[in-house]
């Protein structure tokens, strides 16, 4: 298994031109599309839908696509974004009825199930899930917009998740999301993160290759666990 998976967010992408972007991204060696799906309920903003997922795929997307869905209720959301192509599928605890059937109904939909934890969201929601989890995605700024400042508390969060994996003997990716740069994705990896979101560091500058290139030559400086 790779060890380390960059995962470009979408919210900073060129909308108006998608398809090349994602490609773009792809060719410039990211390994996973990150979908942010907000819905001006649960977080503040408003983003996209399935029919954006299933258009990347018609397009000719093939990489993993990654929803996090930021959106109250979850599960009729589950269901057409796997419908729509979808590889993995996030949600926050706090904003469905039932975890556990929400979590089956990703993996009965045949894609990977993951948690989202926001900076103050309690860890004890992984309590007796934690064998049905393919990734965890911690947040590290409050949801609903790109370009915000990573928080550093966030850092110690992440060794708690960590141990919390590792004790559990599963083979969980740690997926971190919110204010990750060049400057600061090996202290990220060094915490237990294994798999980065970064959206405005990535489609903010003009050579995605080069800023990836950048954070896997960070990520080299990360001793093994
Ligand atoms: O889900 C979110 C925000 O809610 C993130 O995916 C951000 O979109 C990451 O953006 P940057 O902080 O990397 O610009």
């Amino acid at each position: 298994m790779q060890r380390f998976l960059i995962a470009p967010s979408i919210l900073s992408a060129d909308f108006a031109r998608l398809g090349d972007d994602v490609q773009r991204v792809l060719d410039a060696g990211a390994d996973v599309v990150h979908f942010d799906v907000m819905d001006n309920h649960y977080v503040p903003n408003l983003t996209f839908g399935p029919m954006i997922c299933s258009a990347l795929r018609n397009y000719g997307i093939t990489a993993p696509i990654d929803v996090h869905l930021m959106v109250s209720p979850v599960d009729d959301l589950i269901t057409q974004f796997a419908d729509a192509g979808a590889s993995y599928i996030s949600f926050h605890p706090e904003a469905c009825q039932h975890l556990d059937r929400s979590l089956q109904l990703i993996a009965d939909k045949g894609c990977q199930p993951g948690l989202v934890f926001n900076p103050a969201t309690p860890l004890h929601y992984l309590d007796y899930v934690m064998d049905k989890l393919h990734h965890i995605l911690l947040m590290s700024v409050n949801p609903g917009f790109g370009g915000q400042s990573f928080i550093p508390g966030t850092l110690d969060k992440l060794r708690e998740v960590r141990s919390r994996i590792d004790a559990s003997g599963q083979n969980i990716r740690l997926e971190v999301d919110g204010g990750v740069k060049v400057d600061n994705i090996a202290a990220i990896a060094a915490a237990g993160a294994d798999m980065f979101v970064a959206g405005s560091a990535i489609f903010n500058q003009p050579d995605y290759a080069a800023v990836i290139q950048q954070m896997r030559d960070e990520l080299a400086t990360v001793s093994s666990k």
